[in-house]
């Protein structure tokens, strides 16, 4: 089987062993300092996802076959059939009782890894989220070993947790719709010839949710540019630089602003009501019924410690922005269950000296401490390359912030003097540098403000329409017009509407928070 990569990739290349513990490095790549980010297509990869695995494994990609040919309905629909039911079953079964395929032949590409983690995260939500309901709140799902083994130790190779993340859905389940347009990838990329591989409904809904991530993703490649431009400019430093560096940073806020337009395109094509009762239901990971990972311990595999289901907070693009304007030391500080809804007091800026200390090996730690705040937790569930990526960001020893901040804000001689060094022209040119980071700072809130109100429509809204539908037919007698819901109908009480989000965050005081969070790192 050939994969779609170029024989010379470092992905092409074999691989380093990594142990199933997940604790040995793969310097492979990390050496080659490559993180697996395009320069045309940025967190996607720059040609179409693997579409199939080899024969060795057709038995799980029939399995996928099944999804898309049958379309399973989801176990805790109240309008199931028998009909319904028994196809699930007997498709559950085949999992049940496929042999036990051993992944060396995976293993030696992480093209085909990916892949694999992609058709077996689509088996287990399948698997997980058609059974029936429980009477018992609490009764433990067993995955089948057949299933749950070789997803482990994918996963394990990965360095990524067994359920289905945002690379399943989005960054690696993508393909082109014509030949022209697979021919001109990557250097013309066409959003709108961007198709979806695999889905659980068969909905175009389903298929439009994805993608807008995707045109996301390829609408942020213009992002990376610029920060790229903006590193090697405060590589020299100089006055001349300083500009430059306004200058692309008003060029970043204009990117920023067409990612907001693309995220807000996810109404065009995607109905919110499909999205909440179809859809969503698919993603979520483990709540109060613990996943049995059969034959785990049998087989000395490591157990996740926390399953979140798939979120675009798993999405680089936009934490590479939150680390490259530093904002991450506002808006990654909330900790689920905490009390972090007022800003954070800005923390000093890092010496601008300060240098890159080493290379750190935590984009190999698949541990997730409970803990820790959500958005870094969410990056354990990137692919090992962009986790290291965000890492050696992280590090850079030129921290933009840190050169707006410099000197500090409230320096402004009035008397045109030269005062500590700087000359009236370089003060204004400092000016406009803040005036042009807080510009960018305020573009990503604005992005957060959208994702609030679609998240609002596309969740708050649906589940206060679902709650009074079902008190409707509790009480058939009433008048459904003087139905008094607990609720507000307003977007400003949608705060006391318990929601969780996929990633298990009470959604609407978390994003507000990361919202706020953001705008505070605004530099007065
Ligand atoms: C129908 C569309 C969407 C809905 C309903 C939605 C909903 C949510 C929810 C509920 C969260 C909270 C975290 C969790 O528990 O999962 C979240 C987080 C997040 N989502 Fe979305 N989302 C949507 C589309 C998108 C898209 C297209 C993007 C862009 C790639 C995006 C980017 C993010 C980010 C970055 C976070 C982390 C919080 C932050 O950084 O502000 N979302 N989303």
């Amino acid at each position: 089987m050939s994969h779609s990569l170029p024989p010379n990739h470092f992905l092409s290349l074999p691989r380093q062993h990594v142990s199933h513990l997940g604790v040995v490095p793969d310097t492979s790549t990390l050496a080659a300092h490559d993180f697996d980010v395009d320069v045309r297509t940025g967190f996607m990869p720059p040609s179409p996802p693997l579409s199939r695995l080899p024969p060795t494994y057709a038995i799980w990609e029939q399995l996928l076959d099944d999804i898309s040919t049958k379309r399973f309905k989801l176990g805790e629909r109240k309008d199931l059939n028998e009909r319904d039911r028994n196809a699930s079953e007997t498709w559950r079964r085949k999992v049940q009782q496929m042999p036990i395929l051993p992944i060396t032949e995976l293993s030696q590409s992480e093209v085909m890894l990916r892949r694999a983690h992609h058709v077996l995260a689509f088996i287990l939500h399948t698997y997980i989220h058609s059974l029936p309901p429980s009477a018992d709140a609490t009764a433990p799902i067993y995955i089948p070993a057949p299933l749950s083994i070789p997803l482990l130790e994918i996963s394990a190779d990965l360095v990524i947790p067994p359920i289905l993340t945002y690379s399943d859905n989005v960054l690696y389940n993508w393909e082109l719709s014509t030949s022209e347009a697979t021919q001109d990838f990557p250097n013309h990329i066409d959003l709108m010839q961007l198709r979806t591989q695999t889905t659980f409904t068969g909905t175009p809904d389903e298929e439009h949710f994805y993608l807008t991530s995707s045109r996301i993703e390829l609408v942020g490649v213009t992002a990376l540019a610029l920060l790229r431009s903006i590193e090697d400019e405060a590589f020299v430093g100089d006055f001349l630089s300083l500009q430059r560096i306004s200058h692309y940073l008003s060029q970043l806020v204009g990117v920023i602003d067409e990612m907001t337009v693309t995220l807000n395109d996810v109404r065009h094509g995607c109905d919110p009501a499909v999205f909440y009762e179809k859809i969503r239901p698919w993603f979520c990971g483990q709540d109060s019924r613990p996943w049995v990972f059969e034959g785990a311990t049998k087989a000395n595999l490591q157990e996740p410690t926390e399953l979140s289901g798939p979120s675009a907070g798993q999405s680089s693009i936009i934490h590479v922005l939150d680390i490259f304007l530093g904002v991450d030391q506002f808006s990654h500080t909330h900790v689920p269950g905490g009390t972090t809804t007022t800003p954070a007091p800005p923390p000093p800026p890092p010496p601008l000296s300060s240098s890159s200390s080493s290379s750190s090996n935590s984009s190999h730690v698949v541990a997730v401490e409970k803990q820790s705040p959500f958005l870094e937790r969410m990056q354990v569930y990137m692919p090992r390359h962009h986790r290291a990526f965000l890492n050696h960001l992280k590090q850079s020893p030129r921290s933009l912030r840190a050169i707006v901040m410099t000197p500090p804000p409230s320096f402004s001689p009035s008397d045109g003097s030269v005062c500590n060094g700087f000359s009236p022209e370089e003060v204004e040119v400092r000016k406009d540098l803040k005036v042009a980071y807080n510009a960018s700072v305020m573009a990503l809130k604005r992005f957060r403000d959208a994702h609030i109100r679609i998240a609002t429509l596309y969740i708050i809204s649906q589940a206060r329409k679902a709650q009074h539908e079902s008190e409707a037919l509790q009480q058939p007698n009433m008048d459904s017009g003087s139905i008094v819901l607990s609720q507000g109908s307003s977007d400003a009480n949608s705060d006391t509407m318990q929601c969780k989000g996929t990633g298990g965050t009470d959604l609407v005081p978390f994003l507000k928070g990361v919202r706020d969070r953001t705008a505070a790192a605004v530099i007065r």
